[in-house]
């Protein structure tokens, strides 16, 4: 029988996880996953349908194939006469070359469908994850996010797409089998169909154990990939700190618990098919015995006997088939569980109806009185902050760790709503505005220089796609890339390495400077741009870093004093103070403000 669901084509053991490791997502009905994911087979569904008919041809012929068999039974074997062997022999060579060849389209369809399938989901989710705040995949552990964008999106897959084309296959291959036995011997047929329910019962007992099972094993191999995924990624700090055997025992330990989680999927899938077996034998023992009894009466043919075994041979598998089904849907619904509880992540911010798309400001900023608390958090990250900043002049914020800097950035862009005040843009209130063309207006360097591993160029040019060489190349020059770009062994086209690494820090933040002039927004925020560089190279970078402040509005955030350029102006961000809630109320609480004060 057809068997083309991605399950038969990839390793059955999958890595997953949750948010919190081995954390288990909320199980959801089988019928809202439909509900949630059957959109997305618009405009595939001819190919599953396409696939589905092509397998049940397949199975369609493989009937036939045996009716022929049964024929050159009775009428060559048991005669002798050989004359009567070549019509049916040519007729089932036949049979065999289109069921081969129905078979193949069946599997092919279904498969093009599968992958269309997958490559519209990831991308809807991945969308989806793009309209959250930063903080949201900031706030998840890496791995747990790749793998709920990979193999969960393909278990998503095996229940909506081409695990319905089995299960439509399936069902259409044991109708075929069963009512070919019935046509043979209706009795005989009818004695070995009661024993079918034994089947479906049986499934049903391990379907619910084996979905537990699946969603331990889906958790806590996550577990185990994040931990992959972390020792990975820090190993600078790992070997630092000779940690390497407490990352391996952390390792180890996340693995054995994917072991064991694996073993009880072991155990139930071991014992599934014995208990299958015990069922099968069963019914063809009757069967052998009471075929035996009917051609010792001559009420049935050898050829009718073996005939109607042989479809049996297929129909049992089938109908197993259909209870694996269940076990199948019980491991895809954990997977889909997890995509669900991504898909629900709600945007903390969205475009207010006509919202207004605005084109270049000329860059006036003013946070008027502005409170933000983030979710979850009592205690406000900023209350009753006021400044203003205008085009041409730099502010800079400053304050102690934790006082609430970043967070004025992230407000700038909207990435979060003040919970009290208002943030203007050009004197337009920035909730009025599209957040596309807000982005558009300011550009943020942040603390940790974010590049991708693409090439110097690639990094450069994502300030403004579709910008020439020469002007990446201009924008390099003003950055200082362009003197060690040259020295580089593929000059602009040098792989940088995963988020930069190949370059020195110093390199990494000449380029971020270089994008933010390629992208040559109004408004400027600088986050801590000189952390970690040491004395000679923070010259490099402040020298860039001026033409790129010339004429625009800066917000410089920063601990360090001794960069801030002349004739800038201060603004100190207090930390909103720890006050008992309860005597708040009581008390009556005197907000901090921002205090204004002169250049340094
Ligand atoms: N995503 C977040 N979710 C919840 N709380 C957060 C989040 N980001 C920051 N905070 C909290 O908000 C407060 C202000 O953080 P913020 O990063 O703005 O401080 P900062 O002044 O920039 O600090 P630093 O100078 O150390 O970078 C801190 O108490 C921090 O713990």
């Amino acid at each position: 029988m057809l068997d083309n669901t991605r399950e038969s084509r990839r390793p059955r053991r999958r890595l997953s996880l949750t948010a919190s490791g081995r954390e288990l997502a909320p199980a959801i009905s089988l019928r809202r996953t439909f509900r949630e994911f059957w959109p997305d087979t618009r405009g595939l569904r001819r190919l599953f349908v396409a696939g589905a008919f092509f397998a049940v041809l397949a199975a369609l012929c493989e009937v036939a194939a045996i009716r022929l068999f049964g024929h050159i039974t009775d009428e060559v074997l048991t005669t002798k006469q050989l004359a009567a062997f070549w019509a049916p022999a040519f007729a089932w060579l036949g049979l065999a070359a289109i069921a081969g060849a129905t078979s193949f389209a069946g599997s092919y369809l279904t498969a093009l469908g599968a992958e269309r399938f997958l490559l519209t989901l990831r991308d809807r989710v991945f969308a989806h994850l793009q309209t959250l705040a930063p903080d949201f995949s900031e706030n998840r552990r890496l791995g747990d996010l790749m793998a709920r964008l990979t193999d969960d999106i393909e278990a998503i897959e095996e229940l909506v797409g081409s695990g319905l084309v089995k299960a439509f296959t399936t069902v259409v291959s044991v109708i075929f089998f069963a009512g070919a036995a019935f046509f043979i011997r209706w009795d005989l047929a009818l004695l070995t169909m009661a024993l079918i329910p034994a089947f479906l019962v049986v499934s049903k007992v391990f379907a619910g154990r084996f979905r537990t099972a699946a969603a331990r094993e889906r958790a806590s191999n996550g577990a185990m990939n994040s931990v992959l995924e972390e020792g990975l990624a820090n190993q600078p700090l790992v070997q630092a700190y000779n940690r390497q055997e407490a990352e391996s025992r952390r390792l180890h330990r996340e693995g054995g618990r994917w072991l064991r989680a694996n073993m009880s999927q072991a155990w139930l899938s071991g014992l599934y098919g014995p208990a299958v077996q015990v069922i099968e034998t069963v019914c063809l023992i009757v069967i052998l015995g009471f075929g035996a009894w009917e051609i010792t009466a001559g009420r049935l043919t050898l050829g009718g006997l073996l005939a109607f075994a042989a479809y049996l041979a297929l129909l049992y598998p089938a109908v197993q088939g259909l209870g694996e089904m269940a076990l199948t849907v019980s491991q895809a619904a954990a997977g889909a569980d997890r995509v669900i509880e991504l898909l629900r992540g709600r945007p903390t911010v969205t475009d207010a109806p006509g919202a207004v798309a605005v084109g270049r400001s000329r860059g006036l900023v003013s946070f008027e009185k502005v409170g933000f608390a983030y979710p979850g958090r009592g205690r406000p990250a900023l209350q009753e902050l006021s400044f203003s900043a205008v085009p041409g002049q730099v502010v800079v914020l400053t304050g102690p760790s934790g006082a609430g800097k970043s967070t004025i950035a992230k407000l700038l862009l909207r990435f979060y709503e003040p919970g009290a005040g208002r943030i203007l843009l050009d004197g337009v209130d920035i909730r009025g505005l599209t957040r596309r063309s807000l982005r558009e207006n300011v550009t943020v360097l942040h603390q940790e220089t974010l590049l991708f591993s693409g090439s110097v160029r690639d990094n450069i040019a994502y300030g403004r796609p579709g910008a020439s060489l020469e002007e990446i190349i201009g924008a390099a020059e003003a950055a200082g890339v362009h003197d060690f770009v040259k020295l580089l062994p593929q000059g602009y086209d040098t792989p940088v390495g995963q988020r930069g690494r190949l370059l020195s820090g110093g390199q990494r933040q000449r380029i971020a400077i270089a994008r933010a002039i390629l992208r040559d927004a109004p408004v400027l925020v600088l986050d801590e741009p000189m952390t970690g560089l040491d004395e000679g190279t923070v010259e490099q970078v402040m020298r860039p870093l001026r033409r790129l402040m010339a004429g625009r509005t800066t917000l410089l955030i920063t601990h360090d004093l001794r960069h801030v350029p002349e004739g800038a102006r201060m603004v100190h961000v207090d930390p909103v103070p720890r006050v008992d809630r309860v005597r708040l109320k009581r008390v009556g609480f005197q907000p901090h403000t921002a205090r204004l004060s002169a250049p340094p």
